[in-house]
């Protein structure tokens, strides 16, 4: 198991500029990525953390948040020995990590935890699957199962626990997360139908703004 390596503290280069929304008719404001680390960052130094009152304002950003490839290329980073990778594009090392997820085809994170006040996962590419269970003490108990191929969602541990995957043998999938305040461990179910046995597992990135760790 590796441990994360925190880098210094470092935004994203893109130049900032907006972008109008590729469908016609619908005139919405599509923010770059630079835009969106700059978001979270100016939450960030007012409040030191992102406050409850500020992730209305966040999934919002996240949301506008155009997906542009071109500009996550160099996160964009797959290892075929993986199920997936987790490419860190920007953090402060204390209050938020954002990271791209590179999902290989038909591959799933084990059932985990979040220990952090929230966790979103914004749609980039492919269609990924989201199951949610429910810990009763005894056995991790399914609460629901999407396919998601749009949009934010949000997770906490007062949600319950999940897995995420790509199910496609044919697409790679991707997915851009954010998670306030960063967490280095968190808790693994490898069989669902004994809660009691739990694992620990260290997170780490493999790569960290766009240079592979080791
Ligand atoms: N929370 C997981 C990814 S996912 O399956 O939501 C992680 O950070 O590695
Ligand atoms: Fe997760």
């Amino acid at each position: 198991m590796s441990t994360i390596t925190r880098s210094a503290k470092r935004k994203a280069t893109e130049e900032e500029t907006t972008r109008p929304s590729k469908r016609s008719h619908v005139q919405t404001k599509k923010i770059t990525l630079k835009k969106l680390v700059d978001t979270i960052e100016r939450v960030v130094e007012e409040n030191s953390k992102i406050p409850l009152e500020k992730m209305d304002e966040i999934k919002q950003a996240l949301m506008d948040y155009d997906g542009n490839m071109d500009e996550l290329k160099r996160y964009s980073q797959f290892d075929a020995s993986r199920n997936y990778t987790r490419n860190l594009i920007a953090t402060d090392n204390e209050a938020y990590a954002l990271m791209l997820l590179c999902w290989n085809k038909g591959k799933y994170s084990p059932i985990h935890d979040h220990p952090s006040d929230g966790c979103w996962v914004r749609h980039i590419q492919g269609t990924v699957n989201e199951v949610r269970y429910q810990n009763n003490g005894k056995e991790l108990v399914e609460s629901s199962n999407m396919m998601i191929s749009e949009g934010v969602s949000f997770m906490t541990d007062a949600l319950g626990l999940h897995k995420i995957g790509n199910p496609s043998q044919q697409v790679d999938a991707i997915t851009l997360h954010l998670y306030a305040p960063p967490y280095d461990k968190c808790k693994l179910w490898f069989d669902p139908s004994d809660a009691t046995k739990v694992s620990t597992a260290v997170s780490n990135f493999y790569t960290e703004y766009g240079e592979l760790t080791n």
